[in-house]
């Protein structure tokens, strides 16, 4: 049995349908692989505008890593190739879009969705942490949703990528909001840079806004990172709370461990009742 090897794609491939959007450095449009009628977005990327000159390498490594990752919550890389102007990215379709966009319909959601994603993405960081792959730049704009509503980790490693900072919210400050307070003083980071930003994501999917803004002025929001300046409303449940204190904590040791969140009271009533 040959080693199944990773088959050379071309654009005509494929179908292109319609427009999926613009992300960060990419046109991303729906696609029909012919053959087989399998759905899945196209990632168009020029050439020209990639940061590093060898991108290819950078590409086949990001393409071997993820290739290895299988979890439903986690957006699958199927893999790439590219023409003399353009690469493109072979990548899962998540068919409800991005969670972001659904936050900003519906302002806030419940503590039982807000739990159900939690979970989710608890699970999801557990699966990459077993693979020795962090700080996967979690953010609502990151964050996509299936066809059953299931949450899926949409993009890897941004700024790892381009060290740039991902502008998508109009301001830089959308994304210094999940920065944890080891990220913002520039010393190193753990495992557990990902456990502060599930408590930024459980804050904001609940209350509608990250815990630290100031809408659009960085250094406040450094500073209240620094600080751990939190406000939880009345209306948060003692449960949904505790659990965000427990995940907010300044020294990254003090955080609740990914095990500890999904055996967490808020977890467990919403998701086990
Ligand atoms: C695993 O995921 C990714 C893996 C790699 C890269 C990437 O860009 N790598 C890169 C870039 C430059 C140089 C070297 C490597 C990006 C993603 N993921 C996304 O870009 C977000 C979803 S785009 C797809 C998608 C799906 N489903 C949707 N439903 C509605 C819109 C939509 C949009």
């Amino acid at each position: 049995q040959p080693t199944a090897e990773p088959k050379q794609w071309c654009l005509a491939d494929f179908e292109v349908g319609k427009s999926l959007g613009k992300g960060n450095f990419g046109h991303v449009f729906l696609a029909k692989e012919k053959k087989s009628g399998f759905i899945v977005a196209l990632k168009v990327l020029y050439k020209r505008q990639l940061a590093t000159t060898n991108i290819e390498k950078q590409l086949r490594r990001e393409v071997e890593i993820q290739g290895n990752l299988r979890h439903p919550n986690i957006l699958r890389l199927y893999g790439y190739f590219h023409d003399d102007t353009r690469v493109f990215l072979i990548l899962e379709y998540a068919a409800k879009g991005e969670l972001f966009a659904e936050l900003q319909i519906k302002k806030k959601f419940t503590e039982y969705e807000a739990a159900k994603y939690v979970a989710q993405m608890t699970n999801a960081l557990l699966y990459l942490h077993s693979k020795r792959v962090i700080h996967r730049d979690i953010k609502p704009e990151n964050l996509m949703l299936g066809l059953n509503g299931e949450l899926k980790i949409g993009d890897f490693g941004w700024s790892v990528r381009t060290g740039k900072l991902d502008t998508r919210r109009g301001t830089l400050c959308g994304t210094l909001d999940y920065l944890p307070p080891e990220m913002v003083e520039g010393r190193s980071h753990d495992k557990n840079v990902d456990v502060w930003s599930l408590g930024v994501l459980l804050y904001e999917l609940i209350v509608g806004d990250p815990p630290f803004e100031s809408d659009g002025v960085e250094e406040i929001t450094y500073t209240r990172i620094m600080k751990v300046d939190l406000h939880i409303p009345k209306y948060v449940s003692r449960d949904a709370t505790d659990l965000i204190t427990r995940l907010l904590r300044y020294s990254s040791s003090d955080r609740l461990s990914l095990k500890a969140v999904m055996h967490h009271p808020f977890i467990v009533k919403h998701i086990h009742p």
